[in-house]
């Protein structure tokens, strides 16, 4: 798991470094400085002309020093420092202080066309409000000059917090971010405008995870190991037994696909609940599974408590519909559940309205909605949502005791705890009919296998993400379907025993 901060975390990390450990604050600026110039040569940066654009803050002191070492190679730099004089920081000054006595040209009105590479140092962490006037005009002729950029921790203009752009942002080729992935470079638009990004230790203090107040997390693929190991001496049994009900009539589509990536992600057995006329198609396209079957007549609550009382495991609304035979389906899980249990689709459209029936349940309850859905569950609007997507997310899972997954370009997911994750696999190929039955098949077979919900929702995203990825290698984005990433799960879960 990867530690993400927040700008509000990152000042309080830098604070602390500075006054409780005793680092001076230039110390740590020489050596933010000295990462970003060593990634312009790795980068190989056209260093022909350099322009380096500061603001007044901590930002601007780290650019000042980047032009200095650039100075002293050899390396022709200019300085160009939007905003006045007595807005500088302590650092910022003495910065400008060093760069004075070495003689490194200052401009005012730089013009960026005129320029080969241009390091942005307007803004970092410290930025605060909507960018306008002269930083505005600046930011939007750097963004239309041919030079390759380069974002000193955060491209300037974009939120730490969110990657909202704030009025408008610098597009960067690659972002030097400090200590910590900052979740602005991952959230949508901030991580397009970051470009590459490379993080660098500066000696900022390495807080344990359990001392954050809110810790947002994200997994990579060393995570996989947490998918539990197949015991030598396991059966079907061992490794769970799962109750779904899925599909409607002529819907059967959501219910293979989900079944099929919960056997394919290891579950022991899925029995699927239907509609009758799915009988012919299920069982042929996935005879692995069992199945019961239900038609016009009132739908049979033994058929639904027998395969309740047998599963591990409960999930429910894939393609299920939302007339009043779904509604009695969800309602019998509901009350006579009593297991782990995970809600997508049409299962949450019926309980649109009713979400506090969900705190009565028993038993831990995993939740899949993508924004439209969570927008109608929740009453916040999808606007709204990306403003404070992680506080948001987890005052829903708070309010109804839920592990929520709220699917979007970059999944946000919470129990309530002070845990919260941010998935950054996948890729647009996966926004394809039954990506979302998908997911949903490989949370209920890691659930099946022993995981718990907390556990297996930000590894199963992942692992999802990971699957379209793979899947995107092989068709392409525009071709890609659901399957392919049901298939590509076979070659992920080989990989589980090389990451340890
Ligand atoms: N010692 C350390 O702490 C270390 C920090 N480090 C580096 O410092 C960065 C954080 O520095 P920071 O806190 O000084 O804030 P920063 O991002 O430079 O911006 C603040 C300035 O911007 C201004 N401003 C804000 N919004 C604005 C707007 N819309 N339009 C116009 N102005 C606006 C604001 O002005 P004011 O609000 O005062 O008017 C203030 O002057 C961090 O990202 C990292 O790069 C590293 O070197 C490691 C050591
Ligand atoms: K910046």
């Amino acid at each position: 798991m990867k530690q993400i901060v927040t700008g509000g975390q990152m000042k309080f990390l830098d604070d602390y470094t500075i006054r409780k450990i005793g680092i001076p604050s230039l110390v740590l600026m020489e050596r933010a400085a000295l990462s970003v110039y060593q990634a312009l040569l790795e980068e190989k940066f056209p260093l022909k002309k350099v322009l380096v654009l500061c603001g007044t803050g901590n930002n601007g002191g780290d650019g000042v020093a980047v032009a200095r070492m650039l100075h002293v190679t050899g390396v022709s730099a200019d300085i160009c420092i939007l905003g006045k004089k007595d807005h500088y920081t302590e650092e910022m000054r003495k910065q400008v202080n060093i760069a004075e006595n070495y003689h490194i040209s200052f401009v005012k009105n730089a013009v960026p066309a005129e320029y080969t590479t241009i390091v942005d140092a307007v803004f970092g962490v410290g930025l605060s409000r909507e960018v306008d006037g002269i930083y505005r005009d600046t930011i939007e002729a750097l963004n239309r000059s041919e030079a390759r950029i380069m974002a000193v921790d955060i491209p300037s203009g974009i939120s730490a917090d969110t990657g909202k752009v704030l009025g408008c942002a610098v597009k960067a080729d690659v972002t030097v971010t400090f200590a910590y992935e900052k979740a602005g470079l991952l959230f949508y638009p901030g991580a397009s405008y970051a470009g590459k990004v490379r993080t660098a230790d500066i000696g900022i203090y390495k807080l344990p995870r359990n001392d954050f107040e809110l810790s947002v997390l994200r997994c990579e693929e060393k995570d996989l190991y947490r998918i539990p190991e197949r015991k030598p001496d396991g059966n079907k049994g061992t490794y769970g037994k799962i109750f779904l009900a899925a599909g409607s009539r002529d819907i059967s589509g959501a219910a293979y696909l989900s079944a099929c990536a919960a056997l394919r992600t290891g579950a022991g057995m899925i029995k699927v609940h239907t509609r009758e006329e799915n009988r012919q198609v299920l069982t042929t396209m996935l005879p692995e599974a069992m199945y019961s079957f239900y038609d016009d007549e009132e739908i049979k609550k033994e058929q639904i408590q027998e395969g309740l009382t047998w599963a591990d495991v409960i999930g429910v609304g894939p393609g299920l519909g939302t007339g009043q035979q779904a509604e009695d389906i969800l309602y019998t899980i509901l009350a006579e559940g009593g297991k782990p249990l995970l809600i997508d689709a049409d299962g949450l459209n019926l309980l649109a309205g009713r979400m506090e029936v969900l705190t009565q349940y028993p038993a831990p309850i995993l939740i899949t909605p993508h924004l439209g859905e969570f927008s109608r569950i929740s009453g916040v609007s999808v606007k709204e949502w990306k403003e404070a997507p992680l506080y948001l997310t987890r005052r829903f899972a708070q309010k109804y005791h839920l592990t929520v997954v709220c699917k979007d370009s970059r999944t946000v997911i919470s129990d309530g705890s002070e845990e919260i994750f941010i998935n950054t696999s996948g890729n647009s190929g996966m926004a394809t009919a039954g990506s979302g039955d998908v997911l949903f098949g490989i949370l209920m077979g890691l659930l099946a296998q022993g995981l718990t919900a907390k556990e297996a929702a930000p590894l199963g995203v992942y692992f999802h993400g990971m699957a379209g990825d793979l899947a995107a290698s092989q068709k392409g984005e525009y071709s890609m379907i659901a399957g392919d990433m049901i298939t590509q799960t076979t070659e992920i879960l080989k990989k589980r025993g090389t990451v340890l």
